[in-house]
């Protein structure tokens, strides 16, 4: 079994952003700006959301990070999007998932240009993925995308089960891993919350990619031996024994399974860092206009 060190290429994809930051400064080129809204105090937005900011200055952005009360208005809230649209210094910028009940998430995503949208949830930036148009790619998907990529991970003919459907991960890797390219050429199966026999689909896959957010979901009778396990989920369980209160789970087994497969990601450590790297390449592409002029 090969644990695929999803921390490590993080590193080295930020690594590489950092040497084309560095060549930008030095030629007096745009430094890339990412802004991020944070709106509310839930931990996990509150870790991620300063993991981007962090990021940013590991590898020489600028960032700004906007945060607002849970009461804020969703009127508020797309007047400052409008307002980054706008703003000439800031190259991409994120709304951090989930809003609050009363925001209409759908209305906000959709207040975000294009051009700046470097988590690529807007509809046109979906549909161009789909059509196979240049487009940012979903940083999550994108990012599992590099591991397979960089660990040469056989994907063409293979059969790959997505389990989780939602618009961030499960859908969007699910197109990806059956398009015409590599890592890709994938017969896809989508499995969800009405699949009925998730272990007559996961234990007949090549590559499982879970992305549900159940802990422990995904056991070693569901899978087959020698398959290639991506473990999206990150949720945090009450641990008494750590300072912080919580610890990170995935939706995997990772014990068990670990004896099973040939490749796995460790939660933490795996997809999660190079959502943030991913991030970081889309806010390169957006400052240097790689995926839309002006
Ligand atoms: N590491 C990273 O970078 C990231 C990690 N995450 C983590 O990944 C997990 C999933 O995130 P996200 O996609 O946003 O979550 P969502 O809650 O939006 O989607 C979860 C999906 O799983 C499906 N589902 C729920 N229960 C089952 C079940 N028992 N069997 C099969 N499918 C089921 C849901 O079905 P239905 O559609 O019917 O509701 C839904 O499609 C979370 O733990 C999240 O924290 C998310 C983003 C990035
Ligand atoms: N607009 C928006 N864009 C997102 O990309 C987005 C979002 N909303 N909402 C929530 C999900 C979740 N997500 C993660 C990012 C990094 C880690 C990450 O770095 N995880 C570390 C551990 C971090 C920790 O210690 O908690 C790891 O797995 O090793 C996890 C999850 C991005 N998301």
């Amino acid at each position: 079994m090969t644990l695929l060190d999803g921390k490590k290429t993080s590193e080295a994809i930020q690594d590489e952003i950092a040497a084309e930051v560095a060549a930008i400064k030095a030629s007096g080129g745009k430094v890339p700006h990412l802004a991020a809204i944070l709106v509310g105090n839930d931990g996990g937005s509150v870790t991620y959301v300063n993991n981007k900011v962090l990021a940013c200055e590991r590898i020489g952005f600028d960032s700004t990070l906007i945060r607002y009360e849970d009461d804020i208005t969703e009127e508020e809230l797309l007047n400052k999007i409008q307002e980054l649209n706008e703003d000439a210094r800031v190259d991409g910028f994120i709304v951090q998932l989930p809003l609050p009940k009363h925001i209409d998430t759908e209305k906000v995503l959709e207040a975000v240009d294009p051009k700046k949208d470097v988590d690529g949830f807007h509809p046109i930036n979906v549909g161009r993925m789909v059509a196979g148009l240049p487009a940012y790619l979903p940083a999550t998907p994108a990012g599992i995308l590099q591991l397979l990529e960089r660990y040469e991970i056989d994907t063409k003919g293979k059969h790959c089960v997505v389990v989780g459907r939602s618009n961030i991960v499960g859908s969007p890797m699910s197109i990806l891993m059956a398009k015409n390219a590599y890592p890709g050429n994938c017969t896809v199966t989508l499995c969800h919350r009405y699949t009925e026999d998730l272990t007559g689909y996961t234990s007949q896959a090549d590559i499982i990619i879970a992305a549900v957010g159940q802990p422990g979901l995904i056991t070693a009778e569901m899978v087959k031996e020698g398959a290639v396990v991506i473990d999206v989920g990150t949720t945090r369980v009450p641990d008494a024994s750590r300072k912080s209160g919580f610890r990170l789970r995935g939706d995997v087994d990772f014990d068990s399974v670990a004896e099973k497969c040939s490749y796995i990601t460790p939660v933490p450590g795996g997809v999660g860092p190079l959502t943030i790297a991913m991030l970081m390449k889309n806010t390169l592409r957006a400052a240097k206009k790689e995926v839309y002029a002006d």
